[in-house]
C-alpha cells in the first residue's frame, strides 16, 4: 500500500486560487481584481523608489548570516515606532515584546500559537466577514473561534449596534481580532468616535484586542492616521497585540517582512514574553529572512528614504481612491439604478461590491474578470485602462 494514497487534493484557496485561474486564462482583456497586491495604472506590480534606493545601499554589503530567533533588532525598533508612535513611552519603558515575523500572516500565526500555549482555554472573536486566512490561522493554532457582527449588508457599512452588542455579550476577558485600518474584505472601518466607544467597552469588559495592521499607510495614505485605532486603545491603557506587515505599504510582498508585538505590564514581563515567542519561532522556521528586514530598516531609519516612502505610499493610496471615484462614476453613467456610493465610502485596498457569487461567476465566465466569490474587488487592480470595461461588466451582471 502507498504511504500517501489517502491524501486528498486540497480545496483551492478562495483568494490565491483566483490568481491561479487568472493566470491560466488566455483572454487578452482579462482583468485581475482578486488578490490584494498593488498594481500601477498599467496594471504592473510596483517596486517603490525607496526600495530601489535601499537595494542600492545593500548591494555589495552582502550578509547571509542568521538573524537571531527574534529577527532584526533594527527592523523591530522601526516597526514599533510606526505602530506605537515615534516618541512612545511604551517603547522607552521597554514594555513591548516584539519579534520579526513572516509578514502579517506569520505575525498572526505566532500570536495565535502564543495565545494557545499560555492561555489554553481562551478563544477568539473574529469579525463577519474577515480575511479568509484568519480562520485557518486560529484553527491551526487550535484556538476556538467565535464570530462578531461587523458588516451591514443593507447599508454596505458598519453594523456598529450589532458589533457593540456582541462585544457586550461576550464573556469578560474575551479575545477579539480587530483590523486596525482598511478592513479586508469590506473596506469598512469604524469612525474615530466609534473606535473610542469600542475601546471604552473593551475596558468595561476587560477584553483583549489583537490588531491585525496589514495596511498601515495604505488606507488614508498617512501611516499615523491609519494607526489611530491602536493609539486610542493605547491611550485607554489596553494591553494589545499587533501584527504588522510591510507587504502592501512597502511593496515587499514576497520578502515576508512583518512584526508581531505584545504590550506587557513592564520590561521584565516583556523580556519573558519575547523569549517565549522566540521559542515558538525556533521549531517553526528557526529565524526569519534577513533581506526584507534590511530593506525595511534602511528605509525607516533614514529620514530621506522615510519621507520618500511616505510620499510613495500616499501615491498608492491616492491612485486607489481615484479608481474608486472612477468606477462609481462609470457604473452610474451607464444608468445603473442601484446605489454604488459604497465604492467611494469604503477605504483601503478593497471594495465590498455586494455582487453575489453567481454574479461574480458571470463576471469571470462572460467577461474574464477575476475577483473573490464574496464580491470583493481589489481596487489596486483597477486602472484607467480597464475601469470602463469593469464598470460595464458589473452593470451587465447587476442590472
Ligand atoms: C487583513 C490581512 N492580514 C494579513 C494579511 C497577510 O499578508 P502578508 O502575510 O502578505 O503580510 C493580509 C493579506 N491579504 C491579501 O492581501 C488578500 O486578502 O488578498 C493577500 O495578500 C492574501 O494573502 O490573501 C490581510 O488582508
Amino acid at each position: 500500500a502507498s504511504w500517501w494514497g489517502h491524501v486528498e487534493p486540497a480545496a483551492k484557496d478562495p483568494i490565491l486560487g483566483v490568481t491561479e485561474a487568472f493566470l491560466a486564462d488566455p483572454s487578452p482583456n482579462k482583468v485581475n481584481v482578486g488578490v490584494g497586491a498593488y498594481r500601477d495604472d498599467n496594471g504592473k506590480p510596483v517596486v517603490l523608489e525607496c526600495v530601489r534606493e535601499a537595494e542600492k545601499r545593500i548591494a555589495g554589503n552582502l550578509n547571509m548570516e542568521y538573524l537571531p530567533m527574534g529577527g532584526s533588532i533594527k527592523m523591530i525598533e522601526e516597526s514599533l515606532k510606526l505602530a506605537y508612535g515615534d516618541d512612545s513611552e511604551l517603547i522607552k519603558d521597554k514594555r513591548i515584546a516584539a519579534v520579526q515575523a513572516l509578514s502579517g500572516t506569520g505575525a498572526c500565526r505566532l500570536f495565535a500559537d502564543f495565545q494557545k500555549r499560555f492561555l489554553p482555554d481562551s478563544q477568539i472573536y473574529i469579525p463577519i466577514p474577515t480575511w479568509a486566512n484568519h480562520h485557518n490561522i486560529w484553527r491551526d493554532a487550535h484556538v476556538p473561534q467565535r464570530t462578531f457582527h461587523y458588516y451591514h449588508p443593507e447599508t454596505k457599512g458598519l453594523d456598529f449596534a450589532a458589533m457593540m452588542d456582541d462585544i457586550k455579550n461576550a464573556p469578560n476577558g474575551s479575545f477579539f481580532l480587530l483590523h486596525a485600518c482598511a478592513h479586508n474584505p469590506t473596506g469598512v472601518d469604524p469612525s474615530e468616535d466609534q473606535w473610542r466607544e469600542i475601546s471604552h467597552q473593551f475596558k468595561v469588559k476587560n477584553h483583549f484586542p489583537f490588531f491585525d495592521m496589514a495596511y498601515q499607510g495604505f488606507a488614508s495614505g498617512d501611516p499615523e492616521r491609519d494607526a489611530k485605532a491602536i493609539r486610542i486603545f493605547l491611550e485607554d491603557g489596553h494591553m494589545i497585540g499587533c501584527a504588522q506587515s510591510f507587504a502592501k505599504n512597502m511593496g515587499l510582498y514576497g520578502q515576508r517582512a512583518g512584526c508581531l508585538s505584545i504590550l506587557c505590564e513592564n520590561e521584565i514581563q516583556a523580556v519573558a514574553v519575547k523569549s517565549q515567542l522566540q521559542q515558538i519561532a525556533r521549531p517553526m522556521y528557526s529565524n526569519p529572512p534577513i533581506h526584507g528586514a534590511l530593506v525595511v530598516s534602511i528605509i525607516l531609519s533614514d529620514s530621506v528614504l522615510k519621507s520618500l516612502w511616505l510620499k510613495e505610499v500616499k501615491g498608492m493610496a491616492n491612485r486607489i481612491i481615484g479608481m474608486r471615484n472612477a468606477l462609481r462614476e462609470n457604473i452610474e453613467n451607464l444608468g445603473s439604478n442601484l446605489s454604488w456610493e459604497h465604492i467611494t465610502n469604503q477605504i483601503g485596498m478593497f471594495c465590498y461590491s455586494g455582487l453575489t457569487p453567481e454574479q461574480v461567476d458571470r463576471l469571470t465566465n462572460d467577461f474574464h474578470i477575476y475577483m473573490t466569490r464574496n464580491g470583493r474587488i481589489s481596487m489596486a487592480g483597477v486602472t484607467t485602462g480597464n475601469v470602463g470595461y469593469l464598470a460595464n461588466a458589473i452593470h451587465e451582471v447587476s442590472k
